[in-house]
């Protein structure tokens, strides 16, 4: 068995005000992650753990409740807001590979976004930019998720200024296309009543998929569960360290990099004891870029005398793609390269 480490990076320096020397060692450590592994623990990332207990809390308030109540939270797959109830999702439809069965992806989620209204210096699409569904239950829901929210977007926004410096790109490249994102925050709940676990059945929490975006800052419980497909094709348990946030790349940083650096595959099966499933939390922050921004390979990444892997795109046809997949159960025949790896996978 080969060790399997996912690196962690103290981005402190480039939270608060660190030295040119730390800041570009911190790019250095940075690349080589995201060439290596695609995941990474990040420490320093200045998230106070009050915010992330209220988060915690807004999470346990909402699934705790029931299932008719947050059926009153459904939307529309396109809007991609608002309550997902358990196995009405299935993410390997994202990469276009079928699942055991249809669909069957138990976790439940709860998504919101950010609004056509928080960027009004853009013209964009309201259905694009849909707006959020708050839980009329509980007013602290809303307080916490938007407190986490607002911070999860602070350390995305970092992380794409050391992505410039590791890219070697100007300072405010990423800015370009990010000025009016698709930021998504989901919240996971993974759980079944023990009486809805069928023997012997091939449960997974959330099917193998690659993120869609460029980066996504995942907090999450330290309940097992995620799995990581390394480099060697088999997949490993990967939990975030004490006070750690997991970040991992998406597809649209797989493109403009020529796959340089990962969109690296993962998948979620929390353990089964004595027939009951160990409950299992994650939030997940999307910051996907802006939806008319057409993603074109970094022509330095792209050998000489080869094409790049990929063709541009925009993040809105992408991302729909991947929704239409996940959400729609229509099955994504664009996703080649990701879902060549699935079939890789040992
Ligand atoms: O639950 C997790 O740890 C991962 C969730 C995830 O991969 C996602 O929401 O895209
Ligand atoms: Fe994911």
């Amino acid at each position: 068995m080969t060790e399997f480490l996912v690196p962690t990076v103290d981005i402190s320096s480039w939270a608060g005000d660190g030295s040119p020397e730390e800041r570009s060692r911190v790019a250095r450590d940075l690349d080589h992650a995201c060439r290596t592994v695609g995941f990474i623990q990040i420490v320093g990332h200045g998230v106070p753990a009050s915010v992330t207990d209220g988060l915690a809390a807004a999470v346990d308030d909402f699934f705790t409740r029931p299932l008719d109540v947050k059926k009153r939270y459904l939307r529309p797959a396109a809007e991609n807001r608002g309550y997902s109830p358990p196995k009405s999702e299935s993410l390997s439809y994202s990469l276009g590979v079928d699942p055991v069965t249809r669909m069957n992806d138990f976790f439940e989620a709860f998504n919101v976004g950010a609004s056509a209204a928080d960027y009004p210096h853009a013209v964009v699409a309201a259905d694009d930019y849909a707006a959020n569904t708050w839980p009329a239950e509980n007013l602290d829901f809303r307080t916490r998720a938007e407190s986490y929210f607002a911070h999860a977007r602070r350390v995305a926004h970092t992380l794409t200024r050391i992505f410039a410096a590791a890219l070697g790109v100007e300072p405010g490249w990423f800015d370009t296309f990010t000025d009016h994102s698709l930021d998504v925050l989901r919240m996971n709940n993974y759980a079944l009543p023990p009486g809805e676990i069928e023997l012997g059945a091939d449960l997974t929490g959330m099917g193998e998929h690659t993120d869609f975006g460029i980066v996504t800052v995942l907090w999450a419980d330290q309940v097992a569960g995620l799995q990581i497909l390394g480099a060697d094709n088999t997949w490993h348990d990967v939990q975030p360290a004490d006070g750690a946030l997991l970040v991992n790349l998406g597809d649209i940083t797989a493109r403009l990099t020529n796959d340089v650096w990962m969109s690296t595959l993962h998948r979620v099966k929390p353990p089964v004891v004595d027939g009951t499933i160990e409950r299992r939390r994650s939030v997940a922050f999307f910051h996907d870029g802006n939806a008319d921004a057409t993603i074109r390979t970094l022509p330095q990444f792209v050998p000489v005398g080869e094409e790049p892997l990929y063709d541009p795109v925009t993040v809105k046809e992408h991302i729909l793609a991947k929704l239409n997949g996940s959400r729609a159960g229509l099955k994504n025949t664009t996703a080649v390269r990701e879902a060549a790896r699935v079939h890789a996978a040992r």
